[in-house]
């Protein structure tokens, strides 16, 4: 008998990311499913890369809003796609992380010798969200269903009554709670005292790195026009702070220092990412851009605990740096998810607080201070929109561009997602 292969730990090279431009909810993308956008999405990737007809290690995607009819969405998308319908395909759900997480699970079939090659992405609509029926319709619709008789129907279907009618919406809250993720924020941002100043500068300077990016032709190779839409729709690239200034505040109450300029909008999009083995890329002639060396996740408890719902990022990067043997200084590039200004400048907080090193990372010393020139320097989800699923997608293929461009280094990506939870990753060149 020839010896028993052992799966080897294979290094997991991102070759490339396509999106299609974001657009602001209700818009001009309001008529497209998510199978629409992901189709999109995969198919840029197809044109790019040489991929029709071609049989992929392994597809896996997801999106926080989802239709119950889209019961495999990314399978559905694959076969829609100009992809080999022999490409194996299955969705992931992680809120806000949905993306990222996606990348990291096919990163780690690849890194294991069980695929060569694959996509992972992400997609959202709120346009589309899906709406349920009334629960107590629903039962009746149920039973209505397996009725066996003439008069078993009209019993129950003399049960409905006029508010039936009335649609359950999707709430975009924590379900443990009932607070919308801007009211969870708002809670963060008065503990760690964020000022609205801070968070409004944040949110400009998002605006003006996007533009920038686009104007240099940044995403010419990442952004592929969907419905006569060619940028991401929500960039206003005058935006400055003073201008920002005069918003009222969205969430917090009337002291609040949340804004619809310094919070993400409601966004519909979707993106993907390539990624595969050295070899691989190497027979398909393809180039690599970056590799996915780490990844980490956590979660706290918002619901019993004193914890901020979008802190746990602040606890996956201590772990992961503990991993990987660095510090948060040891990085070119930090993607930080913007579902808030708020948010980002929390993290930040976090990790330079001694009492927080202490109490809650058990750590000496705190994690310390970035440099601030190095963040989200090609702008990043308060100017592009979050799409929820979409965001790591479009973070790992900006976040791998720019390595490609240096030419080296590192780059550190942080994500919270609803439900307490965050996912991050480290990119080398
Ligand atoms: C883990 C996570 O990611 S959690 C995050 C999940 N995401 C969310 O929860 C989404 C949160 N966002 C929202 O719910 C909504 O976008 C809200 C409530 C903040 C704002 O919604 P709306 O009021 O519909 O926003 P709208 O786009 O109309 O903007 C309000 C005003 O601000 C203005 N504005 C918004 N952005 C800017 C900007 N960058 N510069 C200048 N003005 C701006 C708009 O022009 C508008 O002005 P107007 O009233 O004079 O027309």
């Amino acid at each position: 008998m020839p010896p028993k292969k052992t799966p080897a730990v294979r290094k997991v090279a991102i070759i490339g990311g396509n999106r299609i431009p974001f657009a602001r909810s209700n818009g001009p993308y309001a008529k497209a499913s998510n199978q629409d956008m992901l189709t999109a999405a995969i198919d840029g990737l197809v044109s790019r890369f040489s991929l029709q007809g071609e049989v992929i290690g392994e597809v896996a995607a997801g999106a926080v809003l989802k239709h119950s009819k889209d019961f495999n969405l990314a399978r559905e998308s694959v076969l829609g796609s100009k992809l080999s319908p022999a490409t194996p395909a299955s969705d992931i759900q992680m809120a806000c992380g949905t993306g990222l997480q996606a990348i990291i699970t096919v990163a780690n079939k690849i890194a294991l010798g069980q695929i060569d090659s694959a996509i992972a992405g992400g997609v959202d609509t709120t346009s589309d969200a899906p709406l349920a029926v009334n629960e107590d319709l629903r039962q009746i619709l149920i039973q209505l269903n397996s009725a066996k008789t003439v008069g078993d129907r009209l019993r129950l279907i003399a049960k409905i009554r006029p508010g039936h009618i009335v649609p359950a919406i999707p709430r975009n809250a924590e379900p443990r709670t009932g607070l919308s993720m801007g009211e969870h924020a708002a809670l963060t941002a008065k503990v760690w005292e964020i000022s609205r100043e801070a968070q409004d500068e944040l949110a400009a300077s998002s605006h003006q790195k996007l533009a920038a990016a686009y104007d240099r032709g940044f995403f010419d190779d990442l952004v592929t026009p969907f419905l006569k839409l060619a940028r991401d729709q929500n960039l206003r690239p005058d935006s400055t702070a003073e201008k920002l200034a005069k918003l009222k505040p969205a969430f917090g109450g009337p002291d609040g220092t949340m804004t619809a300029g310094n919070s993400t909008p409601l966004t519909d999009g979707a993106s993907t990412v390539l990624l595969a083995t050295d070899e691989w890329a190497k027979a398909h002639k393809l180039p690599v851009l970056a590799y996915l060396t780490f990844s980490q996740t956590a979660a706290v408890d918002y619901v019993h605990g004193d914890e901020g719902l979008l802190m746990a990022p602040a606890y996956a990067v201590p772990r992961m740096l503990a991993r990987a043997g660095l510090s948060l200084q040891d990085f070119d590039f930090y993607e930080i998810h913007e579902a808030f200004a708020s948010q980002v400048l929390a993290t930040l907080k976090a990790w330079e607080d001694p009492a927080f090193a202490k109490e809650k990372l058990d750590l000496d010393a705190p994690l310390g201070a970035i440099d601030r020139a190095k963040l989200n320097v090609n702008g990043s989800s308060l100017a592009a929109g979050h799409p929820f699923a979409a965001t790591g997608g479009r973070i790992v293929a900006t976040l791998a561009k720019l390595l490609h461009e240096k030419g080296s280094g590192r780059g550190l990506i942080s994500i919270c997602a609803a439900g307490g939870q965050g996912v991050t990753a480290i990119l080398e060149k």
